[in-house]
């Protein structure tokens, strides 16, 4: 049984990760933690996601628990995060981190704790997003060098960060495919006079629009055809399994960095 801690257990992705968490027959909740000030702290976790009393009160800090868990799951945001994070490195314990928009910085930082614990880090924790950039890495050899690439997200109106983690991971994997730097090829949005497109870019855009939950399109497009990769999230439980899955796996795993495409075996394709 892998003994689990929410940070954020009271977000979006906190709320689902507690039924996520409820609905595993490998995983169990020992702790939910949220913001000093949260109205949250001292509740049931089950009771604040809408489920069953579970027997695990909200606290507002990592500290006020006992030692005795094995993986934190982190949904938060970046500051936050590299809070928690640095705590597990300190009670030598391991995490999936779910959260996006880290700075450049941050994420070097990571990856250099990742010689200390065991780590799973992804954007995306959906199977299909992550079979996705699969596909897509075997789309750009085939046809990104003659196409135009451009990615289009959506999120709901309270995400704070943009482009999604998603969509730089899928322009990441992208160009590295078609050996391009994505920081010398990206355009984040368009706008007036920019002069005709130039080949070897890969464009972004972005929507934030009422409770979608996260879709992601990549187009290929060349003059008489396109080839679009798309994946469409309908309720947050599919990151939530896949963060608990994460942590499963990660229980046995020795220190090192990992992402989801280490725990669904797509390394291997
Ligand atoms: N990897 C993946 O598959 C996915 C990643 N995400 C990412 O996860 C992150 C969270 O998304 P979402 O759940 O929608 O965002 P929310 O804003 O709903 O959740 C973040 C939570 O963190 C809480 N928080 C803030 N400060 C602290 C603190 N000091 N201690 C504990 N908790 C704290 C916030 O509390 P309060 O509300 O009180 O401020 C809030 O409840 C984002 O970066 C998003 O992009 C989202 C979905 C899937
Ligand atoms: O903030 C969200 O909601 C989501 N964020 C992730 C991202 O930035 O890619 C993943 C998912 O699409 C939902």
């Amino acid at each position: 049984m892998t003994r689990v801690v929410i940070a954020g257990a009271s977000g979006r992705m906190g709320l689902s990760l507690i039924k996520a968490v409820a609905l595993s027959n490998k995983a169990t909740l020992i702790g939910a933690v949220v913001r000093p000030d949260s109205l949250a702290i001292g509740k049931d976790a089950g009771e604040l996601a809408g489920i069953s009393a579970m027997g695990v009160p909200v606290v507002s800090c990592l500290s006020q628990l006992v030692d005795d868990f094995d993986v934190l799951i982190d949904f938060t945001r970046p500051d936050v995060s590299m809070a928690f994070i640095n705590h597990c490195v300190q009670l030598g314990k391991k995490i999936v981190i779910g959260t996006t928009g880290y700075s450049d910085a941050q994420k070097a930082d990571i990856r250099k704790v990742a010689e200390d614990i065991a780590l799973v880090m992804a954007p995306n924790m959906s199977v299909g997003v992550n079979l996705s950039l699969k596909l897509l890495e075997m789309t750009a050899k085939v046809m990104g060098d003659y196409t135009d690439i451009e990615i289009i997200e959506a999120h709901h109106r309270h995400k704070i960060d943009a482009p999604s983690g998603t969509a730089l991971r899928m322009g990441e994997v992208i160009a590295k495919s078609l050996g391009r730097d994505l920081s010398e090829c990206a355009v984040y949005g368009r706008e007036g006079n920019t002069g005709a497109r130039e080949r070897k870019t890969i464009g972004f855009a972005t929507i934030r629009a009422g409770d979608i939950v996260g879709e992601h399109t990549v187009m290929f497009a060349d003059e008489g055809e396109r080839v679009e990769i798309t994946h469409k999230a309908s309720s947050r439980m599919t990151f939530a399994n896949g963060a608990v899955r994460a942590a499963i796996w990660l229980n046995d795993k020795p220190a090192g960095f990992y992402d989801m495409q280490d725990v669904l075996g797509l390394n291997a394709f």
